[in-house]
């Protein structure tokens, strides 16, 4: 079902002081923030040769990485995107094994304008999954 990582996301408390370490002290290329309303995040995205980092900042009261900021107020890596050809046929498999889908069980658009899924953190070994259709 997995194809490749299309990401690795590290929530912070502050996108501008995460873009400019990532930036500046690590010098890495960083995109233009991007704000996701329907996602409750900032978003900027750290271009590596094999991959990407995504860098979140809380968007709006009901942002969905506040609980996890609480906990972790320095921060912290917070998911892992997985590609996957056929996002429907992948949650209808997972959800009938019992995993558990997130939100309306309905894929978003995601930050790359392709539908995206996330799954229960307690199903996949404390790690939250985004999966995201290529
Ligand atoms: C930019 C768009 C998109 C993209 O295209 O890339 C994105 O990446 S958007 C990213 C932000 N969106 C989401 O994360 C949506 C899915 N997330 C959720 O629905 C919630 O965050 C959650 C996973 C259900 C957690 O809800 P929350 O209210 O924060 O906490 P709970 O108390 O319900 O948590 C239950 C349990 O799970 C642990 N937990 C929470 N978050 C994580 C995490 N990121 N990684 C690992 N574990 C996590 C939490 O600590 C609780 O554990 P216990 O304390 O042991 O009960
Ligand atoms: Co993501």
């Amino acid at each position: 079902m997995l194809g490749r990582v299309n990401h690795i996301a590290i929530a912070v408390p502050d996108l501008v002081s995460a873009t400019t370490s990532y930036r500046d002290t690590l010098g890495a290329h960083v995109s233009q923030a991007q704000a996701l309303p329907e996602h409750g995040v900032t978003v900027v995205f750290v271009e590596l040769p094999n991959t990407k980092i995504e860098l979140l900042e809380p968007l709006g009261a009901d942002s969905p990485i506040a609980a996890f900021l609480a906990k972790n107020p320095a921060g912290g890596m917070h998911h892992i995107c997985y590609e996957v050809e056929d996002i429907i046929a992948a949650r209808d498999q997972l959800a009938s094994g019992g995993a558990r889908v997130l939100g309306s069980g309905e894929p978003k658009t995601g930050a790359h304008g392709k539908p995206v899924l996330f799954l229960h953190p307690k199903d996949f070994h404390g790690t939250l999954i985004e999966l995201e259709q290529v």
